[in-house]
């Protein structure tokens, strides 16, 4: 599925959160969003999976219009894995993932044979058939995730948007979720925090500040220098990493960078 944004805009209160973003996701890519802390990543994915409705603006899903779709045919086509994993009520991880079929199913249609199938082999993708019965609030953080996207496998969507998948995650289990997400290979837009994840895993990446679009292109050339310090206030030096060929961040606090200028002068 080819996703593209058009011109969204969304305020609140007089306040303009996110101003006439257009981006594009192509088919089968993983596009990464990033940008500082209240810089609109949430505000913008929230207008495409539909809790907030824009003030201006457009996203087809390849020629369909998303805010033209029932509510039931955009869960249908997008998925949502979000950093929120707390549940309300004791469900164990298989009602969890059941929930992924419902947009498929008229109310109180029985599960079918065919349901268990598709939840049992998505349980088996991500590593949690054991768990299959364990309830969902003992899962740990990483467990949690995986259970989720096991959730929007047998939601069957074509469009996955994950908002900071990993956060709160160590990084054995962040690394196990992107290398998750990356395999299933559906269209995929994700707000990610940790820049040399995103470099890694990312086909794209996209960049936000103040609610406002203001760079995209492959790791290589968004992830550069000079936009560090204008977006996110940090001094940084871009190496290509000698064993993975992918772009490597280093931060340079602002001690080590009054240091190496001292250096420099001398
Ligand atoms: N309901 C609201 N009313 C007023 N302002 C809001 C509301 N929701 C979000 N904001 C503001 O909108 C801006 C963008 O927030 P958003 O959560 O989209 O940013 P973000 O890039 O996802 O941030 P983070 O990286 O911290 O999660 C922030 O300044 C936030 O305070």
């Amino acid at each position: 599925m080819n996703v593209t944004v058009k011109e969204l805009t969304y305020r609140i209160q007089n306040k303009t959160l996110i101003e006439a973003i257009g981006i594009e996701v192509r088919e089968g890519e993983l596009v990464g969003l990033i940008g500082p802390n209240g810089s609109g990543k949430s505000t913008l994915l929230k207008n495409m999976y539909r809790v907030l409705e824009p003030d201006k603006g457009a996203v087809f899903l390849d020629q369909q219009d998303l805010f033209r779709m029932s509510y039931k045919e955009t869960a249908r086509q997008v998925a949502v894995v979000s950093q929120e994993t707390s549940v309300s009520f004791d469900f164990t991880v298989k009602d969890i993932v059941f929930m992924g079929r419902n947009p498929h199913k008229k109310m109180f249609e029985p599960d079918t044979g065919h349901d268990h199938e598709i939840v049992e082999q998505a349980l088996s993708r991500v590593g949690l058939l054991d768990e299959a019965h364990s309830s969902f609030s003992t899962l740990s953080g990483g467990e949690k995730q995986r259970a989720l996207i096991a959730r929007s496998l047998v939601q069957q969507a074509r469009f996955l948007i994950l908002d900071e998948p990993t956060n709160h995650l160590d990084i054995r289990y962040q690394l196990q979720v992107m290398d998750l997400v990356k395999e299933l290979g559906i269209t995929s837009l994700a707000a990610l925090h940790d820049l040399n994840i995103a470099a890694f895993y990312c086909d794209r990446l996209v960049v936000l500040k103040a609610g406002r679009l203001v760079a995209s292109g492959s790791p290589e050339q968004v992830l550069r220098p000079e936009l560090l310090h204008d977006v996110f206030g940090v001094s940084a030096e871009i190496t290509s990493h000698p064993l993975t060929g992918k772009i490597s961040i280093t931060f340079l606090p602002e001690s080590v960078n009054q240091l190496i200028e001292g250096r420099v002068k001398r």
